[in-house]
């Protein structure tokens, strides 16, 4: 019989789960790192200043050989992580090139830490964090802060609090659901049904954490202001990046290439998807509505050749959930490919389905709270990305306009107006309307949480409580049950582009794209 996986073995801890068990680093204490720390810790005043380019470029090649342990490597990760997005986004036209000082140091970090040279979930989140009493527990927002941030704001802090918290209170449940395993392994119902009915219990907490989003992170400073730095580098034509990036060696210029990554997204976090592999939940690829997925393959390697950029499927034949696997610590993804090998809880709770009753019902349980979490997520994002991206489309088109109707009463027509900001350098990506993001083709992004919310449901092992979590059923969160979508508009076929940062998204409202509870 397969082993089941040891925490240990995957840098997963058995009270933090897939945050450390120390908190990491806030800086290098090697003063030979110095320069980089005094960077991200100046971050903020060298963007606002437009000095950051010419401070990066000055920088020294710094070797990373000097980095002796796990928490240096990943501090320094996190710390390139966030010089680069701010280099590559602080300036407009955005930098498709990236520095010698910059390049060298972080492809090595990457590769040592086993993912790609882009600002991951684990760069932002996992690796960001510092208990604000350490004596005291981590898994309440009330003990966590932020290390770095790009904007400096509250906002951008309670964003990645957030989900650090969830990864915090959702750590327990991890060893609880490998206990499970073996238990169904031991045939014992009664701890499979205990285990199952405590997850579904805290992952009702999980979800309570998620919606304190809005305690503190304002949809507006999210969209606007902190989400154009957590961009990646790929399907980012419309925001200036045609071609991808540039990570420059040093060497000629012409053998240097253009590689493209994802930004960094929550569909990176292990978290959601141990829980998906644990109940035997698998997600398609986005559209597909048959069969299983295929087989997942898991990174060992990384740049420049990195999974993540080599495609070996068709993209559309791997699911979106498998790709995001190789933006994820290399010990991390081969854990959820480890407990995939022995995940057993699903076929357990069927094959006593009929018998026990109660064992089903728990099941089932978790599976609703699974599914009710992506529910409340959905409408999360419907408020932070969806909502301001379309206030943002109406003001420029009502700009256009108001444009068009003053060249008709007098204006010149064709000539392009200059703001006072072009006029002085530009402003930083962050402060400028996106450009218009029609165009680039892509996946329906509400359909696609859609669909991952009722790939959940589908596994319940009673046929009612199947059919409950069923799409015609559909509901999204708590407060929007039953389907019924205030501002829907049903009939009416828009289709808008939407730039997301792990992809590229359609917002299609004919599918029901808007959630406006
Ligand atoms: C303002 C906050 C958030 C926004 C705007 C947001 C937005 C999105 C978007 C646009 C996606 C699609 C993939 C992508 O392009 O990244 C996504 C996926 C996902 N997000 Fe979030 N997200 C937020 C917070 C969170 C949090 C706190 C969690 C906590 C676990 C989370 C969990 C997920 C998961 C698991 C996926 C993959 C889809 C799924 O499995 O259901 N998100 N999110
Ligand atoms: N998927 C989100 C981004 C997101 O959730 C995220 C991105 C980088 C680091 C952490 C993230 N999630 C929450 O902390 C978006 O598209 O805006």
């Amino acid at each position: 019989m397969i082993p089941i996986p040891r925490l240990e073995d995957y840098d997963v801890s058995p009270t933090n789960g897939f945050l450390s068990d120390e908190p990491p680093l806030e800086s290098l204490s090697d003063p030979y790192y110095e320069p980089w720390e005094h960077i991200i810790h100046n971050l903020q005043g060298l963007i606002l200043s437009k000095r950051l380019h010419e401070v990066i470029d000055k920088l020294p090649i710094l070797s990373t050989s000097r980095l002796n342990s796990t928490p240096q490597w990943r501090r320094a990760y996190s710390a390139l992580a966030f010089l680069t997005h701010a280099y590559i986004w602080c300036s407009s036209p955005p930098s498709e090139w990236i520095p010698p000082p910059l390049t060298l140091p972080f492809l090595s970090t990457c590769a040592h830490l086993e993912l790609p040279p882009v600002a991951t979930y684990a760069g932002l989140v996992l690796w960001n964090w510092k208990p604000l009493f350490p004596a005291e527990p981590i898994d309440s927002l009330s003990n966590l802060d932020t290390l770095d941030t790009f904007t400096g704001s509250l906002d951008e802090k309670w964003f990645f609090l957030v989900s650090a918290a969830i990864e915090a209170r959702g750590a327990p449940l991890i060893p609880l659901l490998l206990s499970a395993i073996t238990a169904a392994r031991h045939n014992d119902r009664a701890a499979v049904t205990e285990a199952l009915r405590t997850f579904a219990e805290r992952l009702d907490e999980l979800g309570g954490l998620l919606q304190r989003m809005y305690d503190n992170c304002d949809p507006h400073v999210f969209y606007h202001r902190i989400r154009p730095y957590l961009a990646g580098s790929k399907n980012m034509a419309d925001a200036g990046l045609p071609n991808g990036v540039v990570f420059d060696k040093g060497g000629p210029m012409n053998k240097q290439r253009h590689v493209q990554y994802s930004g960094g997204s929550n569909a990176q976090s292990s978290l959601i998807q141990f829980f998906d592999v644990a109940l035997g939940i698998t997600h398609r690829p986005t559209g597909s509505t048959t069969a299983t997925n295929p087989p997942p393959s898991h990174p060992t390697s990384h740049t420049p050749d990195h999974p993540a950029v080599k495609k070996p499927m068709k993209v559309e034949e791997k699911s979106f959930h498998l790709e995001m696997r190789a933006y994820m610590p290399g010990p991390h993804a081969r854990f959820l490919a480890a407990v995939e090998r022995v995940a057993n809880l699903r076929q357990f709770a069927q094959r006593f389905r009929q018998e026990d009753r109660e064992l089903a019902g728990a099941f089932d349980a978790a599976v609703a709270m699974l599914a009710a979490f992506r529910g409340g997520h959905i409408r999360i994002v419907s408020r932070y990305v969806i909502l301001p991206s379309q206030a943002a489309k109406g003001k420029k088109e009502k700009e256009a306009m108001e444009k068009m109707r003053g060249t008709e009463e007098g204006g010149k027509p064709g000539l392009p107006v200059r703001s006072k900001s072009s006029a002085a350098g530009g402003k930083a990506v962050a402060e400028r309307p996106r450009k218009d993001l029609r165009g680039t083709g892509g996946t329906a992004l509400i359909p696609f949480l859609r669909q991952a919310r009722d790939e959940t449901g589908e596994v319940a092992v009673d046929a009612w409580a199947r059919r409950l979590l069923s799409k015609s059923k559909g509901f999204e969160g708590s407060s929007g049950t039953s389907g019924e979508r205030t501002g829907e508009r049903r009939g009416e076929k828009t289709e808008e582009v939407l730039q997301g940062l792990a992809s590229v998204w359609h917002v299609d409202d004919s599918e029901g794209g808007l959630c406006l509870v």
